[in-house]
């Protein structure tokens, strides 16, 4: 072992699968010709939104009784016959499931929770309309939104992803069930390794997106194959208990995410090394130790805008730093389950700690963190990201513990198991 490498006996945690990769997988799943099989997929509030989605979309996907694995039978084309679709809060129903239906036939309505409601659409709708579908918005929001359906030819489409990279990834995973093929420009873009893995997992179910040029995707309309998918742990929801590490002066290793993962937010450990702590990315494995006393170096700037999801684990901790940690690139992450900039510098003066904040920075200033009550916005993240900070003891409680079931029902389950001195007990209404 060299010095830089974790030494103690590590936590071994056991991560659920991607949310963005089951999301992805089901839907190329459904549009691929033949029956895929989807190995260790995420069994969460999201997932199972967009499942039943598919269902009513006339998809079959079975189940085995632990969820081992699902089988899905691909249509081999867009849907047909019209459906009402509930998104719920998942953003991913929301931005993949209108242009695959809008590739099929037949009358759909797509609505979702009062969070969803308020997230942005419409640069995904008026893509869709250059394209040559029909929309029309009931009640003057993005959502609910009807899509009358006629099957659309391709050709060439400016998208613009600057606001959330899901509508681009939405459009490029319909693009093989056009009639012809389609040349995507991108003007403006939040978000990039998200594309990357949606390319990826379009080549595994046998397409061949091209980008020659750097922002033009090339994209024949040949269709998917079915394919046998295992499915990573969730990166994003891997950075709580790396964080854990850090703050706890541990070691943790997550299985099954290691350097050929598809997933930008496994990134998050090179930041938490900037912080000071060990990380080890291996071929299947990924190990990171706090330094001694969960000993955290802060006086650093940093841009997360690749990978926003994991901005909140970071500030969440930063007030434990020797130093200011200032982050940016992260006005998109005002867009999403909450305002998670806001949200963030809200709950942090809550505990008494100072933050400064900009449209797409925030700085965090280290100093005591008092008890508080953790306002979570029904935001995963936060409540996630506050109960990594609360293992150091400091009187936190979440006002809303079981809306980790977003992405990770099993969460505060997970952490105490982890770490049963700093970790309280699940509260009874969460696995
Ligand atoms: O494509 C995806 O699976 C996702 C893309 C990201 O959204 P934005 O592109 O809106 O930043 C990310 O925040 C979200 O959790 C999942
Ligand atoms: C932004 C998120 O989700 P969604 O897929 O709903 O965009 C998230 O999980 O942090």
């Amino acid at each position: 072992m060299t010095a830089s490498t974790p030494t103690d006996t590590p936590l071994i945690a056991r991560i659920p699968g991607s949310k963005s990769i089951t999301n992805r997988a089901l839907l190329l799943a459904a549009a691929a010709d033949g029956v895929s099989y989807l190995r260790a997929p995420l069994v969460s509030e999201d997932t199972i939104a967009f499942r039943e989605a598919l269902t009513a979309l006339g998809v079959r996907v079975n189940a085995t009784p632990h969820d081992e694995f699902w089988e899905v039978v691909g249509l081999g084309r867009g849907p047909s016959g019209g459906a009402d679709i509930w998104c719920a809060d998942a953003g991913t129903a929301a931005r993949f499931l209108p242009p695959f239906t809008a590739a099929g036939h037949g009358s759909y309505l797509f609505d979702g929770t009062a969070q969803l409601r308020a997230r942005p659409l419409r640069p995904l709708r008026e893509a869709l309309e250059r394209l040559g579908a029909k929309t029309g918005s009931e009640g003057g929001g993005d959502l609910p939104l009807r899509i009358d359906a006629d099957g659309l030819d391709g050709g060439e489409l400016t998208v613009d992803g600057g606001l959330s990279s899901q509508f681009l990834s939405g459009l490029l995973m319909a693009a093989p069930l056009l009639r012809s093929p389609l040349t995507v420009t991108v003007r403006e873009l939040v978000s990039r390794p998200y594309i990357d893995m949606t390319m990826a997992l379009m080549r595994r179910f046998g397409a061949e997106p091209a980008e020659r040029t750097p922002g033009v995707i090339s994209l024949p309309a040949d269709g998917y194959r079915a394919t046998d998918l295992v499915i990573e742990p969730d990166a994003s929801t891997a950075s709580y208990v790396f964080a854990a590490a850090a703050v706890t002066g541990r070691t943790v290793t997550v299985p099954g995410l290691g350097r050929d993962s598809l997933q930008g937010d496994l990134g998050f450990v090179e930041v938490l090394r900037t912080a000071g702590a060990r990380v080890e990315i291996g071929e299947q494995s990924t190990t990171v130790a706090g330094a001694p006393g969960g000993a955290l170096r802060g006086g650093f700037d940093v841009d997360m805008g690749e990978i926003s999801d994991t901005f909140m684990t970071l500030a969440a901790i930063a007030p434990l730093a020797d130093g200011p940690i200032t982050v940016r690139g992260i006005g998109h992450a005002r867009l999403k389950e909450s305002d998670r900039v806001e949200a963030i510098a809200q709950n942090l003066a809550a505990c008494g700690v100072e933050t400064e904040s900009g449209r797409d920075w925030i700085t965090v200033h280290p100093g005591p963190v008092r008890p508080a009550r953790i306002a979570c916005h029904r935001d995963h993240r936060i409540a996630m990201a506050f109960s990594v900070l609360g293992l150091r003891h400091l009187g936190l409680v979440l006002d809303d513990p079981s809306c980790v079931g977003k992405t990770f029902p099993g969460f505060h389950g997970e952490l105490h198991r982890l770490f049963p001195d700093h970790a309280p007990l699940p509260p009874a209404d969460t696995p």
